[in-house]
């Protein structure tokens, strides 16, 4: 069977034409001919496919040269084949030249078919070239392009080509990484053995594939996934290696930061948890598998975002959170997980929902952080703001509160309430005598005896210091609180042992009802306040119901204070002297100064209403410097005026004594005045010299190291130990006037004077008495082997100018023992 052949002929002769035919189907072909004798033909004819053109030279309208330069404008590679008669060897060369393939006379047909056959052959060799080299720029354009890093290296291993995207990734030009090493990449990232195995691989004809960290020029490090395939030739033989990489220099670092950002998520002690639309778990960090009681390798889908939350936190979360979330994008407020253990963990927690490109929510995240230290550090300041720190009651403002509430309670049901005022009674003596440490525990003891005395609806609270205020809620009348009184007196004034001392301790209580004393808590606490003050005022260790009266006089109380800052600037005080007569002979013996205060208005006042509230508003400190001052200027003019030289006690209060510079500045008043220091005996309450707060020996000695007496006042009334006493610089003791009165009646009061007489002997100091009335006394104090007295029965405290003519010698001896 005949190949068929697509024949377009170019000739002006039909007979030449089937000459043409006839010799090719001779051949074994099968042509199908078209024969066409001009251009516009030609143009036509080729717009379909032609295995081969056989043109005659010469047409009349056309010619082989015209029909070269249409194939060649056309840009089609057909195979000419020209069959004319002799045209002569120029035109046959310059037909070869303009693109036939062959020349064939017509003589000699005999050649056509084998000059087809070939010319088939070589066009389809032409056309697979051209193809492959299409390919070729197809792939050499690709590599250029392609994003992956390319080179292409001998068998040795010495580059040869790198594309731009090495140049690009590496830093490296294409010269200078020509005819070198693919070594320059090394980063020193991977051990010798890594590069051995991976050349090993390839020199064995296989492809290595792995991802491998190099350096760039510029020192950087970056990943590349690498695949190094060996080219061999026809024989197996490899000609070369090509490395094509992918720069994962950013995969790496989302991988690491991924890998990181997983490691703080599961080190985190915060609850992390990741969930789908449905609320279905997606992740769980490890705190909060550990409280869903997950396993690592457990699958957290199992779970929803609300377990592991309390019942009410896990209604909350889907009643409020979540929707939150879908609308504003986050929610946060406090939940509670439940750990294993079933015990409540409060968190503060977020809530996101996270949105897709489209805006639609994609996920949710939910971070818990345990706020259990917080919870309890705000009960613990919530606790410390409304309770005092040393005894743990109520303070001031939980006690408004309770108050308040148990008003509004009493008007609704008609109730009273009572309000009860209790301050411990010389409290500030015993701080002062057993230090501040002893002073607290105390204060917890009475604190905790007076709880036991009320009843748990009742409030006990420390209002600052030694003062508590009880409010008594639900009481029906005055007997009511009676009770209540008399268990809180009776608790209060047990003993109480401390350092080991028994120290019994009293309590003044003022008391307010309501309504009938104040409708209000800022009422009913200031008149329950004053009500207490009556009870201090009627001699301490007592109670006192608020009356309408003393409301004036805790006016006179506060004007007091005022009064008395106008006074020391205004210089109205004045000392009177009091003397200490000789209970042998009756003469005068010393003197001591008491404190007057020259009122414009009231005349006269005593220290007992004044004292205290001078001590109170630290008044007394330039006060009492006034009173050394004034009595030692008084020694000197008396001094001047030739008198017999006499004593002066001062007295010294705690406030002042606690100053350690005391005895430096008395010593210099004393030298200021050029009058012996002998002539100055200060009076310290036995109180004082107990005090923890400062060294009592020690502020003795630098008295007595100055010349200066020291006397012992009120003795007999604190907790003085007497080996202690024995070690102190005293001269004088004075026996309490409480004691001097009671001695006539009591024997053991005598007895306690007559031990106090001895003791004083003792230790080499003189013993006066306070406070004698009576001629008995006198006698009685004279016996027991008492040195001096002072007292009414003597002489009245007076101004200086009638004690002047008793220090002539004028006016003694009125009383002398019988
Ligand atoms: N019932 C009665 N009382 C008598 C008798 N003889 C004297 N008195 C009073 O007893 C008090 C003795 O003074 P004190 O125990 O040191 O007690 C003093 C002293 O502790 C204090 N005081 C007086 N002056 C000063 C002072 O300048 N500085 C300081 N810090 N306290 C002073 O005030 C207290 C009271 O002083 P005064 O009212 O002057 O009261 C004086 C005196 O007038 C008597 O026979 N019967």
């Amino acid at each position: 069977m005949n190949t068929p052949l697509r024949v377009l002929i170019i000739e002006d002769s039909e007979d030449d034409a089937l000459l043409v035919a006839r010799a090719l189907r001779a051949g074994g072909y099968d042509p199908i001919l078209h024969r066409i004798e001009n251009a516009s033909r030609m143009e036509e004819a080729l717009q379909h496919p032609w295995d081969v053109i056989i043109s005659d030279y010469t047409m009349p309208s056309f010619s082989t040269p015209q029909a070269l330069r249409l194939l060649q404008r056309k840009g089609v590679d057909i195979p000419f084949i020209m069959v004319s008669g002799t045209v002569g060897e120029d035109r046959a060369v310059q037909v070869m030249k303009a693109g036939a393939h062959d020349y064939i006379m017509k003589e000699q047909l005999s050649r056509l078919v084998p000059a087809v056959r070939r010319e088939l052959r070589e066009a389809k060799l032409r056309r697979e070239r051209v193809r492959a080299q299409k390919q070729l720029q197809k792939l050499s354009r690709a590599i250029e392009q392609t994003a992956e890093c390319v080179f292409i290296t001998n068998p040795d291993g010495i580059i040869e080509y790198v594309n731009p995207a090495f140049e690009r990734l590496t830093g490296f030009t294409s010269e200078e990484a020509m005819r070198n090493s693919p070594r320059i990449l090394r980063s020193g990232q991977h051990s010798a053995s890594f590069y051995r195995d991976m050349w090993r691989t390839l020199k064995d004809g296989g492809v290595f594939r792995g991802m491998v960290i190099n350096r760039r020029k510029n020192g950087a490090l970056f990943y590349e996934e690498k695949v190094i395939t060996p080219i061999k030739d026809s024989n197996g033989v490899i000609t070369h290696f090509v490395s094509t990489g992918q720069n994962i220099s950013d995969r790496m670092e989302a991988e690491t930061i991924r890998k990181r950002l997983t490691a703080t998520l599961e080190a985190t002690t915060d609850f992390v948890a990741i969930a789908d639309l449905q609320g279905h778990l997606l992740y769980a960090n490890a705190a909060r598998r550990s409280v869903l009681g997950l396993a690592p390798e457990d699958k957290v889908g199992i779970c929803t975002l609300s377990d592991g939350h309390t019942e009410w936190a896990s209604a909350k979360l889907m009643s409020k959170a979540i929707p939150t979330a879908m609308q504003e994008d986050t929610w946060s407020g406090e939940l509670a997980l439940i750990d294993r253990d079933g015990l409540e963990i409060p968190v503060s927690e977020v809530i996101i929902a996270h949105r897709g490109p489209d805006g639609e929510v994609q996920f949710f995240s939910a971070i818990a952080r345990n706020i259990s230290e917080r919870k309890r550090l705000e009960e613990e300041l919530a606790y410390r703001a409304s309770h005092d720190a040393l005894t743990c009651l109520p303070n001031r403002s939980l006690l408004l509160d309770r108050m308040q509430q148990a008003l509004a309670y009493a008007r609704r049901y008609n109730h009273r309430v009572g309000v009860l005022f209790v301050d411990l009674d010389r409290f500030k003596r015993i701080n002062d005598t057993l230090g501040h440490h002893a002073g607290d525990t105390i204060l917890r003891t009475v604190a905790e005896r007076i709880c036991q005395g009320v009843r748990r609806s009742d409030t006990v609270s420390r209002h600052g210091g030694d003062e508590f205020v009880v409010i008594a809620a639900q009481v029906f009348d005055s007997n009511d609180l009676a009770s209540i009184v008399s268990k809180i007196r009776k608790t209060v004034s047990e003993p109480i042992k401390v350092k080991n001392r028994q120290v019994v301790l009293t309590c003044s209580i003022g008391i307010a009802l309501y309504p009938f004393d104040g409708e209000d808590t800022d009422t009913l606490l200031k008149n329950a306040d004053t009500a207490m003050y009556q009870a201090k005022e009627n001699g301490r260790n007592d109670f006192q119901y608020y009356t309408k009266e003393m409301n004036a006089q805790s006016h006179e109380m506060l004007n007091l204070e005022e009064e008395l800052r106008r006074a020391v600037k205004a210089g109205e005080f004045v000392l009177h002297y009091q003397p200490q007569v000789d209970l042998q002979t009756g003469a005068l013996s010393r003197l001591e100064a008491l404190i007057r205060w020259q009122h414009p208005e009231r005349g006269m006042l005593a220290p007992g209403t004044f004292i205290p509230v001078l001590e109170e508003t630290g008044l007394i400190e330039p006060v009492g410097e006034w009173v050394v001052r004034e009595a030692v200027r008084q020694c000197a003019v008396w001094k001047e005026m030739e008198l017999p030289p006499v004593t002066v006690a001062v007295n010294l209060s705690v406030r002042q004594f606690a100053n350690l510079n005391i005895a430096e500045a008395i010593e210099r008043i004393v030298t200021e005045a050029g009058i012996p220091p002998a002539c100055l005996e200060l009076e310290i309450t036995e109180s004082v010299l107990m005090a923890d707060a400062f060294d009592g020996a020690e502020a003795l000695r630098a008295l007595s190291q100055r010349g200066l007496r020291v006397a012992v006042d009120d003795f007999g009334t604190g907790y003085c130990a007497l080996h202690y006493l024995r070690r102190l610089p005293v001269n004088t003791l004075k026996v309490d006037h409480s004691f001097v009165s009671d001695l006539e009646g009591d024997p053991t009061t005598a007895a306690i004077v007559s031990a106090i007489i001895t003791l004083g002997h003792d230790l080499g100091c003189k013993v006066v008495a306070e406070g004698v009335e009576t001629l008995a006394q006198c006698n009685h104090l004279h016996r027991l082997g008492c040195d001096l007295a002072q007292g009414y029965l003597y002489y009245r405290p007076c101004p200086p100018e009638e004690i002047e003519p008793l220090l002539q010698g004028g006016n003694h001896g009125h009383y002398k023992v019988q």
